[in-house]
């Protein structure tokens, strides 16, 4: 048996990094964690980045102009920068503005050369990956003008395959290859920053987790260097029983089991990547969600434990689309058919988020995708009538009561209704648009 080591994970997002107040809070963060340890950190693209590079990136696929959205994108990592410079030594201004100046250089000459002509989702992962390369450059040097702090690039260690957008680990590899690496490093220095979100195939080329995947990599670190704990550093005071942007009177859970948190992740619980606890489990490492803004509060240990009955959880999901599937001559839904189904969803990749079926008809409820649902659609109506709704909410209660499907439910129009004995979940219309 390997000896444990006493290594933390933290990772930051996009809010925890948004400006120059929150990096200053980030560097009082770490400075806190002191001696404890070594201490792998795991950073995100800064504030909304990756979404700003996606709209890019989308204007250069179309051939479209993209010099303003890119000129502003460098003006906030250069603003950034330059407001937290008067706290730097000689040299760290110095060397971000290098690296800022490589790297605008870099995701230039990436730009130039997407078009039309080639895979879309893998261009896609060539550029919106500069985010995370952005800020991990710029956090280790931010961090070292105070403590030896080492830069990583996890592309080469973090093997992936080629399922752009979605890279799937080769967890044999991409253990040896993080032990190797990275072990001497935390022994050498105390602080080593690397990429959320991104991974790298055999041949060398980047990919992606998938949306918000970064705390799935802290997850991959801390399995793979067997690490002590992770800390998910968040601007809520841990995991609540909702999200607090859209429900009134959240409560936080002190303590709450990986499979509470996995099932909440899953259904679209979005302060955790759902991707996040099943490595955490297997290690038995417990994950800490504390507030950035509050950094000396207890926050939410998710972890192996027993609790009493938990507080309802409310979990919504927006951006749905319910599609039904109907036999063209009053066919039975079989087992065949769905197969048939099932297949071209897989191939398209949606993903199936709620289904349902009665005699002659099928429906899904899944993510809206303009483009993935033309192709479901181009294959399959042939053989069945095909009929879709947009722009509908998936709400889950999890530990449902009375008083919690009325809270839910009233006023609403279900389209689609399931309820298991600890989860009800339904589909219906945006109340905020009425489609
Ligand atoms: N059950 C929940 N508990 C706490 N926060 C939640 C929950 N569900 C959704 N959220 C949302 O998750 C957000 C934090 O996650 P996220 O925005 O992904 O952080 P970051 O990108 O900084 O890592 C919160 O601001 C909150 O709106
Ligand atoms: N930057 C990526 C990955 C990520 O995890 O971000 P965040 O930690 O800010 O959710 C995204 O926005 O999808």
């Amino acid at each position: 048996m390997q000896k444990q080591l006493p290594l933390h994970v933290y990772k930051f997002g996009g809010a925890s990094t948004k400006d120059a107040a929150a990096l200053r809070n980030l560097v009082q963060i770490v400075r806190q964690h002191g001696r404890k340890g070594p201490l792998l950190i795991v950073v995100s693209a800064m504030g909304k980045t990756t979404n700003a590079l996606e709209e890019i990136f989308q204007l250069a696929y179309t051939r479209q102009a993209y010099d303003s959205p890119l000129a502003s994108l460098e003006t906030f990592h250069r603003t950034v920068a330059q407001e937290l410079s008067s706290g730097f030594g000689l040299h760290t201004a110095a060397d971000i503005k290098q690296k800022f100046d490589e790297t605008f250089q870099e995701l230039g000459q990436y730009l130039a050369a997407v078009g039309p002509s080639q895979e879309y989702d893998k261009q896609y992962d060539q550029i919106v990956s500069f985010g995370e390369l952005l800020s991990s450059l710029f956090i280790s040097l931010v961090l070292n003008d105070t403590q030896p702090t080492q830069w990583l690039d996890c592309r080469p260690l973090l093997r992936t395959d080629d399922c752009w957008r979605e890279g799937r680990i080769d967890w044999a590899l991409t253990e040896s290859s993080l032990r190797a690496a990275v072990l001497p490093m935390l022994q050498g220095t105390s602080v080593v920053v690397t990429q959320g979100f991104l991974g790298g195939t055999a041949n060398g080329q980047t990919t992606t987790l998938g949306r918000e995947g970064s705390d799935y990599t802290a997850a991959i670190f801390a399995y793979c260097l067997r690490a002590e704990a992770v800390t998910i550093w968040k601007d809520v005071a841990g995991l609540l029983n909702a999200d607090p942007k859209f429900f009134a009177d959240t409560v936080r859970y002190p303590e709450i089991s990986y499979q509470e948190t996995i099932e909440m992740a899953y259904y679209g619980a979005s302060v955790i990547h759902p991707k996040t606890i099943k490595p955490l489990a297997v290690r038995r490492i417990p994950l800490f969600v504390k507030s950035f803004l509050d950094p000396a509060a207890e926050g939410t240990r998710i972890g192996d434990c027993q609790h009493g009955l938990l507080a309802p959880a409310f979990i919504r999901k927006d951006g749905q689309c319910l599609i039904s599937f109907e036999s063209k001559d009053l066919t039975f839904i079989s087992e065949e058919n769905l197969e048939v189904i099932f297949g071209v969803l897989a191939q398209v990749r949606l993903k199936i988020n709620m289904m349902q079926n009665s005699a002659i008809s099928f429906s899904v409820c899944t993510d809206f995708s303009p483009y993935r649902l033309d192709r479901l659609l181009e294959q399959l109506r042939d053989q069945f009538t095909i009929r879709y709704n947009s722009n509908l909410e998936l709400y889950t209660i999890k530990n449902y009561d009375h008083a919690s499907i009325r809270r839910l439910t009233e006023g609403r129009e279900l389209l689609l209704e399931q309820r298991t004995r600890q989860t009800l979940q339904f589909v219906c219309r945006n109340m905020e648009t009425g489609q």
